[in-house]
């Protein structure tokens, strides 16, 4: 079938959900099948300000060929003379990032399972050749039954070097990600290990007070377990095998998916 031309008459527009960094996310519905989606309107001109529009589109291609559970779909996209319109998948938990800052860190079971549908969801991204998904809690999206969704690829469009002079944190940045060299797929498995920490710790394990300090932590991987939380020996097995420096030493997404920690909290 010909690809749907959608346009704005075709949605009845909600509840705004939130601001992304280039425009604002609305719940919307498609008014012939009644489905709701979550409409993302970007301004063009923020596009072509910051030069992103090839960028853009290559995200958009990207995120609309994966088919994952854990990968927040993207159903096509529209635009007018001021804005492109992203028709993404609904996840009506919202931010992970929100579950995190209520309840300041997670359960071994729960961070386990995301940990987990992280790692599946990376594992089929690497299959497909699509790495380095800029993984961070406020990139990851819950749905109505809890179940995890990587949200990141809508507007996280600049390019890894502009990124790290964008407002963002460098906390979730590998070694040489920080030092722009060029890296592989083990970027993610790095984040990985970051996120299972802040998961657990409730904060990520390299945070300082100023930027120079996390890059210095990051690079020396200075990486210490405080004794409260007391998480457990897995857990702390499983991040210091994935907070390592030499990317090639990481622990494989297959490995991860092996370790006694994910066996243990996920069967
Ligand atoms: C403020 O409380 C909220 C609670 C739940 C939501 C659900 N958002 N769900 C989404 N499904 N697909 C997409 C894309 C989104 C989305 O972008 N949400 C979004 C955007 C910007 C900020 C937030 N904030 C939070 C707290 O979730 C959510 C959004 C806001």
């Amino acid at each position: 079938t010909p690809k749907k031309q959608w346009s704005l008459n075709d949605f009845e527009i909600g509840k705004p959900l939130g601001k992304g960094k280039f425009g604002r996310v609305y719940l919307a519905r498609e008014v012939k099948s009644g489905f709701i989606v979550a409409l993302k309107v970007i301004f063009k001109e923020q596009i072509e300000k910051y030069r992103l529009h090839h960028q853009l589109r290559r995200e958009m291609e990207i995120q609309t060929s994966l088919r994952h559970p854990n990968v927040l779909r993207l159903y096509g996209w529209f635009h007018d003379e001021k804005r492109i319109y992203l028709i993404l998948e609904y996840a009506h938990g919202g931010e992970l990032y929100r579950e995190l800052r209520k309840t300041g860190r997670l359960p071994e079971k729960e961070a386990a399972i995301y940990i987990a549908s992280l790692t599946q969801a990376l594992a089929y991204c690497h299959e497909k050749h699509v790495i380095h998904r800029d993984i961070k809690p406020e990139n990851l999206l819950l749905d109505h039954e809890g179940r995890l969704k990587i949200a990141d690829f809508g507007w996280s469009v600049q390019s890894r070097s502009k990124r790290h002079t964008m407002c963002g944190t460098l906390d979730y940045l590998a070694p040489e990600m920080v030092e722009n060299k060029a890296h592989d797929y083990a970027v993610d498995n790095w984040t990985l290990g970051i996120l299972c920490y802040e998961f657990l710790y409730g904060v990520p394990p390299f945070e300082a007070e100023r930027q120079t300090d996390t890059f210095r932590r990051i690079m020396k991987v200075d990486l210490s377990f405080p004794s409260t939380p007391d998480v457990s020996a897995e857990a702390k097995n499983l991040i210091s095998q994935l907070l390592v420096k030499d990317s090639s030493k990481r622990l494989s997404l297959q490995k991860i998916m092996e370790h006694p920690w994910i066996i243990k909290n996920v069967t």
